[in-house]
């Protein structure tokens, strides 16, 4: 891999902005001096995304953009990745490290929004409002009680008791409902929330189960034509955490075979790059199956706070090199340097780097008035704040030690 000279003034450094990124982080990369932006309203092809991404220093994605290896070593600028949304999965994260790409995220901005959608969800299939509203669409008058009921006391089966899986736990019984969870890891229950051990006992216990885990090797398909199987005849199921989640197919016949009385479904397998693309699904014509666009975390409120919180990690990684809260590189939270030149220095972990860094500072004979070093299995990451304007020749030879994947200089 190439080492890349990264060293360059405000309106140098290209950002790049995908899937309609709202415009307060656009604002606040301006406010901050970064004026060479390019925003797109939709996300790009593998293809696209190579040929856009050569030139490109920083760039902002929400769920849809995929970056793989491929796109990381063809995007040999790149410094920095904001999601700005919750989920990582779109992103290799092991191969923007390899490649010096420090990512970031906001991990919960758009909590809130998500579990009040599944409240309201919870309360529109308990109802059976999906199939009374598409049946009056089309001139029907599904007047009755049957197979309507209210959320009290029902009992709603949480997976995954996280961020969103808690909050919305504590709106759920605000609602009078009796809540289980299961997660692979020990959670504090909220309220009187009750852990259960297994998911078969969630999915044999609840009147409705909503999936809030993230999209993982483990949770790929978890719930397919056994999980559904297991589900209380009658009952209701939501998916607003991935697609991928899903066996969607298996969902529909649980719907069609009238297992379930119905579901409500945020994420697909497959879902179009932008507004203007059809969406295709084999949950398409199910009355009963309410189906939103991926707009759990879409809300006004969501995400601005989503544009000011990423945007502002990447303006901080581009001025100061602080890592803190990234997502896939040792965490380091740095001091201004105002009256210091700082060094980054991205390298493989191997034995020997810092030694090797530290000699050539020393040839030089400056002073160091700050050095901070985090590594993890994979990579190291070392600041320096020197007193010295031979900054750039440093550089230029700490470039050259093997290992090095990525140094840059801010001023
Ligand atoms: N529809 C939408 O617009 C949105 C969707 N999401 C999705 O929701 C997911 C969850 O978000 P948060 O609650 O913020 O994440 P989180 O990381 O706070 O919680 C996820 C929970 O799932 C658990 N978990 C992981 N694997 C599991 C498994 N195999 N079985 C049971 N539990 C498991 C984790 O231990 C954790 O407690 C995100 O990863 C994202 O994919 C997030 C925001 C918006
Ligand atoms: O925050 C997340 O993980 C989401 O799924 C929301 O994705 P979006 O920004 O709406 O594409």
């Amino acid at each position: 891999m190439s080492v890349v000279k990264q060293s360059l003034s405000k309106d140098k450094i290209k950002i790049l902005m995908l899937e309609g990124v709202h415009p307060s982080a656009i604002k606040l990369f301006e406010r901050h001096g970064y004026t060479n932006m390019e925003v797109l309203p939709s996300s790009l092809s593998d293809d696209e995304l190579i040929e856009k991404m050569k030139d490109v220093h920083i760039v902002g994605i929400r769920s849809r953009t995929q970056l793989n290896e491929r796109v990381f070593a063809a995007a040999e600028k790149l410094i920095a990745v904001g999601c700005f949304c919750i989920g990582t999965n779109q992103v290799d994260l092991a191969a923007a490290k390899r490649h010096g790409v420090v990512v970031f995220n906001a991990p919960f901005s758009n909590t809130r929004s998500v579990a009040e959608l599944v409240l309201a969800e919870v309360i529109m299939l308990l109802r059976g409002i999906p199939a009374k509203n598409a049946s009056a669409h089309r001139g029907g008058w599904l007047k009755s009680a049957k197979n309507s009921f209210e959320a009290r006391g029902k009992t709603l089966g949480i997976v995954g008791y996280g961020h969103i899986g808690s909050q919305l736990s504590v709106l759920a019984e605000q609602l009078g409902m009796q809540v289980i969870y299961y997660d692979i890891e020990d959670k504090l229950p909220l309220g009187n929330a009750m852990p259960v051990h297994t998911l078969d006992d969630l999915l044999s216990q609840a009147d409705i189960v909503t999936l809030h885990v993230p999209e993982t090797e483990q949770t790929q398909m978890m719930m397919g034509v056994r999980q559904f199987s297991r589900m209380k005849p009658n009952s209701l199921f939501i998916n607003a955490s991935r697609g991928t989640v899903v066996d969607i197919e298996a969902l529909a016949s649980a719907l069609q075979g009238g297992h379930l009385a119905g579901a409500a479904i945020d994420v697909f397998p497959v879902e179009p790059k932008g507004n203007n693309e059809e969406f295709l699904s084999p949950l398409r014509g199910i009355d009963n199956c309410l189906l939103t666009p991926h707009i759990g975390g879409s809300t006004m409120e969501a995400q601005e706070n989503i544009g000011t919180e990423v945007a502002g990690k990447l303006v901080r990684y581009s001025d100061n090199g602080s890592t803190l809260s990234a997502v896939n590189f040792p965490e380091v939270s740095l001091p201004t340097h105002d009256t210091t030149r700082r060094l980054l220095h991205i390298h493989k972990n191997q034995p020997g780097m810092l030694n090797a860094i530290n000699s050539i500072l020393s040839e030089y004979q400056i002073n160091v008035a700050g050095q901070y070093l985090q590594t993890d299995e994979a990579v190291g990451y070392v600041v320096m704040d020197i007193d010295s304007n031979n900054g750039s020749e440093i550089l230029a030879r700490m470039r050259k030690i093997p290992g090095t994947i990525r140094a840059r200089q801010l001023f």
